[in-house]
């Protein structure tokens, strides 16, 4: 509790995203100069004020309590010839922590090399996912922000590279509303069903961010550059039945019969031979694969650059402290 001890502020203004000593900093620059033990009051009173919102907004996880792999925020199921891989932070809207990238990248690699013919990502609970969780941004090492900069965007290359290089047909069941990196990385599955009640959203603008997971490619190719211009560029959030319209979702189903539906389709898609499936999408997808590399490594590299903005810096404060949601 620097002003408590030391009196007016005198030390320079911590980066936008160290989220706790920003906090800090600027009550003690707020105090100006009060005397000492009004500051310890007020820093005192600040300090518990934070503390006890502190679960929901802008507390720092330390890594060493994060989820370990195996636990339950990614659930890897393998049966009828189908892995599937779900994510289970439904009460979190199964945002992606660190953890689960890394997970998630596991997972793909283990059902590469499995017996199944088909792989599947789904979300548990009422969404399928609403992309990459913000409070990702406030575990900072000690390396500071351009470091978590730097190792955020190796992380997300790596991340979808690995969907990239996926081998076997990839099903994507969106389940619910899906937002930024989960919208994007649909451009990299071979299929996309989706209940009626999913929307798809990119507010990369509205975050400071800009586009991932190849869409810079993908969704201009997919539906057009206008269109992929509304979606990446300005935000507009498309239902499934636009989404299929545009060709990135494959078929919308009612949602009282989505799931039913859904897996009696993909149980007899799964015994079709896996290795004609395996070489046929090879056949689709190959001639396309070190083009999508370059655009993976490109938009990770622009992405490291915005996460330093501060656009994105007071979208994700805003976001962390409650004022802001999409
Ligand atoms: C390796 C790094 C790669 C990064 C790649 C770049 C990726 C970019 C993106 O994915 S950009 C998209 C980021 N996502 C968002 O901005 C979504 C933020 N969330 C929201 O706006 C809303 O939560 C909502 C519209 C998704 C849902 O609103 P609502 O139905 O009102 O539910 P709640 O807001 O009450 O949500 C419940 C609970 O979940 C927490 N939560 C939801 N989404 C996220 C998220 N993306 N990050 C962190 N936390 C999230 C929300 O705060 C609530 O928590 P609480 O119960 O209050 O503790």
């Amino acid at each position: 509790m620097p002003k408590a001890t030391e009196g007016p502020c005198n030390v320079p203004k911590p980066g936008v995203l160290d989220f706790i000593n920003k906090a800090k900093w600027d009550a003690w620059n707020a105090l100006g100069s009060l005397p000492k033990e009004t500051a310890r009051h007020n820093y005192v009173d600040l300090v518990s004020s934070l503390s006890a919102s502190s679960e929901s907004s802008i507390q720092v996880t330390p890594a060493a309590d994060r989820k370990q792999p195996g636990s339950d925020a990614l659930v890897v199921t393998s049966q009828d010839g189908i892995t599937t891989i779900t994510l289970n932070r439904p009460d979190k809207k199964n945002a992606l922590t660190t953890q689960m990238y890394h997970d998630i990248m596991l997972a793909l690699e283990a059902a590469s090399k499995d017996d199944s013919a088909i792989t599947v990502l789904t979300g548990n609970g009422d969404y399928y996912c609403s992309g990459n969780d913000l409070t990702n941004f406030t575990d900072i090492p000690p390396g500071g922000v351009e470091e978590k900069a730097r190792s955020g965007a190796v992380l997300l290359r790596d991340f979808v590279d690995r969907f990239i290089d996926f081998p076997k047909p990839l099903v994507a069941v969106v389940n619910g509303p899906a937002v930024g990196i989960s919208v994007t990385i649909l451009g990299l599955f071979d299929i996309v069903y989706a209940t009626d009640r999913a929307t798809f959203h990119t507010p990369f603008s509205h975050l400071g961010q800009s586009p991932e997971g190849c869409s810079s490619y993908t969704f201009p190719k997919i539906m057009g550059p206008s269109k992929a211009t509304e979606m990446l560029v300005f935000g507009k959030k498309l239902t499934a039945r636009e989404a299929c319209t545009q060709g990135l979702v494959t078929e919308v189903f009612p949602d009282s019969t989505f799931q039913k539906e859904v897996w009696v389709r993909l149980k007899a898609y799964s015994k079709l031979p896996p290795n004609a499936m395996r070489i046929s999408k090879q056949v689709i997808r190959n001639t396309e694969k070190e083009k999508l590399h370059a655009i993976n490594a490109e938009e990770s590299n622009i992405l490291r650059e915005r996460w330093l903005s501060d656009e994105c810096m007071n979208a994700v404060v805003s976001f962390l402290s409650k004022k802001a949601k999409l």
